[in-house]
């Protein structure tokens, strides 16, 4: 049935991805059940008895914040992460002053144009701990009624005493993913972040079964290169991706909701080093040689203007999807592989898509390789620049998002069904948020939305 009567039944009917989307206001009921979250439920009591909280953000409303708690949680502590600096700064701590709970954490900036940009919550129940990694800022609007991604990661149990080891990573799973959550938080060098990496030391993450990939701004060298962004996303598919032999056709897929600049021409980052990571495989990889990628090994979604003025919150929702004139006038050729939003299995096709979202899809588009969801816009500034002869990553903002491999969630399975239509027995079926097969623009740049800024 698609009727649940707790968030506990709809949470249970995610299993085993996990992977839900942010309810919207004035769609039909039976897309706001099934795969569905508003952040009052991942907040509620029921999930859990709330010891203290984190949240990773780039855009924070305290007080907005503070009423989706409980009232039983909202004298709870509560670390915020942002980006702030200068009269940013400011206003965050003015805003925190009438929260004695509240305490912020700066993250340092080092990199030029670098945002905070990951949002992701660490939840403390006395029974536990919750990781929660999403696409969405700590504001009304960004809930309300945009399409947004959440992973909400199984609860994971308290280590005994005894469990406990001085040095390494205990009670990992085999994706590495809590080794990989601790290193994250100890690039920012915080000592409020200090005791979060202590506490997710103490428990036990062997049911992740995602991937992390996340990016810290700066220049990474030697193994550090692999760690962050589209490197890590490489060395993760070349090694325990899909056989080069089965997806040497499929397509890339990159799903977003801001586009950075990517260089004069799509042979230099887009195709020449960016897709090249994301249709890394295992084994003999063809190389694609950048020049001869075509429409069809990448396919990129970003709303049309049509998207725009016909979606619920209408022409407004452009604020939320920034795209700089000067900037889509010097890469024409991105728009060549653009194609339209529609979501009609989800029932928000006029829900603006704020999540970022990823993936490499067959040719019929009723298979996936993998599937990723990530704060991560398409530019360099979120998933690095390969510089100084590849010697180095450099990144300029934090991002982080969740990598789905199919054989993770079972070990015969080697692809994702995605089709709404053959939700075949032998595949495991992977909720997307978007409809396939996807449909290409009409027009050229004329039909690539530009942010109200641009229009007032
Ligand atoms: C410069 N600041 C931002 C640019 C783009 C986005 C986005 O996610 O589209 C966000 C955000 O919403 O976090 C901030």
């Amino acid at each position: 049935s698609d009727r649940y009567d707790t968030f506990q039944e709809v949470l249970q009917d995610a299993d085993p991805f996990n992977f839900m989307l942010t309810k919207v206001r004035g769609i039909p009921d039976k897309f706001n059940n099934k795969l569905a979250v508003n952040i009052k439920d991942i907040l509620a009591v029921s999930m859990g008895n709330l010891v203290e909280s984190a949240q990773f953000n780039y855009m924070h409303d305290i007080p907005w914040l503070m009423q989706q708690y409980p009232p039983e949680h909202r004298s709870k502590p509560l670390l915020i992460v942002h980006g702030e600096d200068r009269q940013g700064k400011i206003s965050l701590h003015e805003a925190a002053h009438n929260f004695p709970n509240v305490t912020l954490c700066q993250a340092k900036l080092d990199m030029l144009y670098g945002t905070h940009h990951s949002k992701m919550m660490l939840l403390i129940y006395t029974n536990g701990l919750r990781v929660v990694i999403h696409t969405a800022n700590l504001v009304e609007q960004d809930w309300d009624q945009k399409t947004q991604g959440v992973w909400i990661s199984p609860l994971f149990p308290k280590l005994e005493e005894g469990e406990l080891s001085l040095d390494g990573i205990t009670a990992d799973s085999v994706t590495h993913f809590k080794r990989d959550l601790v290193e994250y938080l100890s690039m920012y060098k915080s000592i409020s972040l200090m005791r979060w990496k202590k506490h997710i030391l103490q428990h036990d993450f062997t049911s992740a079964r995602v991937f992390l990939i996340a990016s810290i701004p700066g220049r990474h060298t030697n193994d550090a290169k692999s760690k962050w962004g589209h490197m890590k996303v490489r060395k993760i598919l070349s090694k325990q991706g899909p056989d080069s032999a089965m997806v040497r056709n499929w397509s890339a897929i990159g799903q977003f909701s801001s586009v950075g600049s990517l260089g004069a021409d799509q042979t230099k980052y887009l195709c020449g080093e960016w897709l090249q990571s994301m249709l890394s495989s295992r084994g003999v990889s063809t190389q694609y040689a950048s020049r001869d990628v075509s429409t069809k090994t990448l396919k990129l979604i970003f709303p049309t203007i049509d998207n725009v003025r016909t979606s619920l919150e209408g022409y407004k929702a452009g604020a939320s999807i920034p795209y700089n004139i000067q900037n889509a006038r010097r890469q024409e050729y991105f728009h060549t592989f653009l194609h339209k939003w529609k979501a009609s299995n989800r029932g928000r096709s006029r829900a603006s898509p704020h999540l970022k979202s990823y993936s490499l899809l067959s040719p019929d588009s009723k298979k996936a390789a993998w599937f990723m969801v990530t704060s991560a816009n398409m530019s360099k500034a979120a998933w690095g620049m390969l510089e100084k002869n590849s010697s180095q990553l450099m990144i300029r903002s934090y991002e982080i998002g969740v990598l789905f491999l199919p054989h993770l969630f079972d070990e015969n399975c080697k692809q994702f069904s995605v089709s709404e239509e053959e939700k075949s027995e032998s595949y495991l079926h992977f909720p997307l948020p978007w409809d396939v097969p996807l449909e290409p623009y009409t027009k050229t740049v004329s039909s690539v939305v530009f942010s109200l800024k641009n229009k007032i």
